[in-house]
């Protein structure tokens, strides 16, 4: 179970009350997904990033199956996230991005190769193999950095918008790819607007408001 209680944050600002104070409790069980929604400037992002390590909360408790994350660096905690602007690495080619969330070295195996070929092909990419990121759609993007984060096999998954602007079809073939991870265990907050994703996806939903979750 990841329990976030009462984890706070604020922005350091010279005109107060212009963004609220950060404080947020939730849970979420290991193959459950919660949607997140709210307003732009709500502070999902900052939500994110105080799970995901980017930024350190001012108080609270972060514990997944009960072991402290907030003493943990980002690549410690178990969690993958995978951001609105992709976050690929534009001087390697789809396979190689994709295969970073094998092997971190970029020595993949002849089992791990395979695995990058099955997974682009799961998600329409099979022909976009040899590309390079500057050369694809931004749905085709966000596909590599979905895949990448899947093959982690990080326990929590976050998601911050990750099927906007896609066509139907393939948004249903990653729902697909997601319901799959929750199935074996993973713990999935998606942030979105969307209804048919959070319909598709969620078993709890919440939103932001004020700086906290309701
Ligand atoms: N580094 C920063 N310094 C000061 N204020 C910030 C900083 N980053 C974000 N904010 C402010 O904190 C609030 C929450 O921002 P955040 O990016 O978390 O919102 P969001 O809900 O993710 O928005 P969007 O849906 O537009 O991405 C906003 O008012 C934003 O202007």
């Amino acid at each position: 179970m990841l329990r976030c209680d009462d984890v706070s944050f604020h922005y350091e600002r010279c005109d107060p009350g212009e963004i609220p104070d950060f404080r947020f409790s939730f849970g979420l069980a290991p193959g459950e997904c919660l949607a997140v929604e709210g307003p732009s400037g709500a502070g999902k992002s900052t939500l994110l990033a105080l799970l995901a390590g980017f930024l350190e909360p001012g108080g609270g408790r972060l514990t997944w199956q009960g072991r402290d994350l907030l003493s943990l660096p980002p690549w410690e905690r178990g969690i993958t996230t995978v951001f609105q602007d992709h976050n690929l690495f534009d001087h390697l080619p789809v396979w190689l991005n994709v295969g970073l969330g094998l092997a971190s070295d970029m020595k993949l195996s002849r089992g791990q190769r395979s695995r990058v070929r099955e997974g682009l092909a799961e998600v329409g990419l099979a022909g976009l193999h040899d590309r390079m990121p500057d050369e694809l759609s931004g749905g085709q993007r966000q596909r590599v950095a979905l895949l990448r984060a899947l093959l982690r096999g990080a326990p929590l998954l976050l998601l911050d918008e990750p099927f906007t602007g896609l066509d139907d079809a393939t948004r249903r073939g990653l729902w697909d790819l997601v319901r799959r991870q929750m199935s074996a265990g993973v713990a999935v907050l998606l942030v979105s607007h969307d209804r048919d994703d959070i319909e598709a996806l969620a078993d709890r939903r919440c939103r932001l408001e004020a700086g906290r979750l309701v």
